[in-house]
């Protein structure tokens, strides 16, 4: 036990020590002063608890200025979430998310795309970094990225600067996500809450066309067998367009850099941002050739005249073996590039209507039947091999038939 407190008064001392209760008790002060009231006596712990009191206090400050700088914190965090949702909401009705929804739900057919977030595809791309370019296009960069759940996808950051471009955009997610063909890209979703829409497909490993037709590559020659397979699955991916979807799909931009190779170097065709589907009655109406390129691209070296124009020169001078490379004719069967040759110079038709269907098309090229003598492709490494003139012809021209009307 020990003294209580001072005189209320006087701030004297008590005479008198505590009793061995603790409690209220009256006491005296020195000098005659009287103590008013009761004064309440404590133990010897109490210094150890007013030092508790003390540290307590302390403590709650410390804490109460930790609780205010977390709330300001979190409160700032609520703020720049709130931001960003807003941004997110503003880019997805700017990109066209609220049309897109729309067309997806008043279109036939089943729609199997994801809506990815712009984190996801931030992290698959490692922020968009360089090192992960595949490639660029007329519509925007494309990056190789890998998911979470370790798929490996090519991610188009579209370039809007219009909204024709946005229209581009919403086209292809609404036609490609009802699309499921061997010899077409997969689209695996789209990301509209970004600054500019991005598109998630399946990654093909191994370029465009383009590259081996105008490259010579060594890795992957283009021999006539290969250029047969090629041009019969693009034929059968046309087909399918034309004709097995639920409402016909047009393409209306074929062309070698947009017909990728897979791992087992079959074909894909890509880039639908220009593709149409159109009632089949309007097709005569609405099939004119889009893509930045002409679809017939005039030839540097031959004065001015278009591929398709020299070619068919050639044919109705009936000299369609002096253009061929002599390795591939060589290599093809003589009927065989003869058929092959004839189906182009019929898709090349100045009038529509008198070409081919891709039906007819692709039944012709199967019927030059080379699959029993088609290895796989990645057995074709040989060396020095020379573009095959003809099959380029084929390939970039014939499979527009219905396409283009010059
Ligand atoms: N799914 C994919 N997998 C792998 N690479 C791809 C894929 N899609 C596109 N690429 C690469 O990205 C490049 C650019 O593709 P994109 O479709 O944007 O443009 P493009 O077809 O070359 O040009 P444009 O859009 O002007 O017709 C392609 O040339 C190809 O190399």
């Amino acid at each position: 036990m020990r003294y209580i407190d001072e005189c209320a008064l006087k701030k004297h001392k008590c005479q008198q020590n505590c009793t061995n209760t603790i409690g209220n008790y009256s006491c005296s002060c020195y000098h005659g002063y009287k103590a008013v009231g009761n004064y309440t006596c404590i133990s010897d712990e109490d210094d150890v608890n007013k030092a508790s009191i003390v540290f307590a206090i302390a403590t709650c400050a410390g804490l109460g200025v930790l609780l205010v700088l977390a709330a300001t914190w979190w409160l700032c965090k609520v703020v720049k979430r709130r931001k960003i949702r807003k941004l997110k909401e503003k880019n997805f009705e700017r990109n066209g998310g609220l049309l897109l929804h729309q067309q997806v739900s008043s279109s036939e057919g089943h729609v199997d795309a994801t809506l990815f977030t712009s984190k996801a595809l931030e992290m698959a791309t490692d922020r968009y970094s360089k090192d992960r370019i595949l490639g660029q296009g007329g519509q925007g960069t494309v990056y190789k990225g890998m998911l979470t759940d370790g798929r490996i996808v090519a991610v188009k950051k579209s370039k809007i600067e219009d909204e024709s471009k946005k229209e581009q955009f919403i086209n292809e997610v609404v036609l490609l996500s009802k699309i499921n063909h061997r010899n077409i890209v997969k689209l695996h979703g789209y990301c509209l809450e970004t600054e500019v829409p991005l598109l998630v497909y399946e990654f093909i490993p191994n370029g465009t066309l383009y590259v081996y037709i105008h490259d010579h590559s060594e890795d992957f020659p283009l021999t006539w067998d290969i250029r047969v397979r090629l041009a019969i699955e693009i034929a059968g991916s046309l087909f399918y367009l034309h004709s097995a979807a639920s409402i016909p799909i047009f393409h209306r931009d074929i062309k070698s850099s947009n017909i990728l190779l897979d791992e087992k170097y079959r074909a894909k065709l890509a880039d639908f941002g220009t593709s149409k589907s159109i009632a089949i009655d309007q097709t005569h109406l609405t099939t004119r050739v889009q893509g930045l390129k002409p679809i017939l691209a005039p030839r540097a070296h031959d004065e001015g005249r278009s591929l398709a124009t020299h070619f068919i020169l050639t044919m109705k001078e009936n000299r369609i073996f002096d253009i061929l490379d002599p390795r591939i004719a060589k290599e093809g069967k003589r009927e065989e590039i003869t058929t092959f040759s004839n189906i182009a110079y019929r898709c090349l038709n100045l009038n529509g209507r008198k070409r081919p269907t891709m039906k007819q098309i692709t039944a012709e090229l199967e019927s030059i039947n080379l699959s029993n003598r088609l290895p796989n492709a990645e057995e074709y490494y040989v060396k020095d091999l020379k573009t095959y003139f003809i099959t380029r012809v084929c390939i970039q021209i014939y499979t527009r038939s219905q396409e283009c009307i010059p």
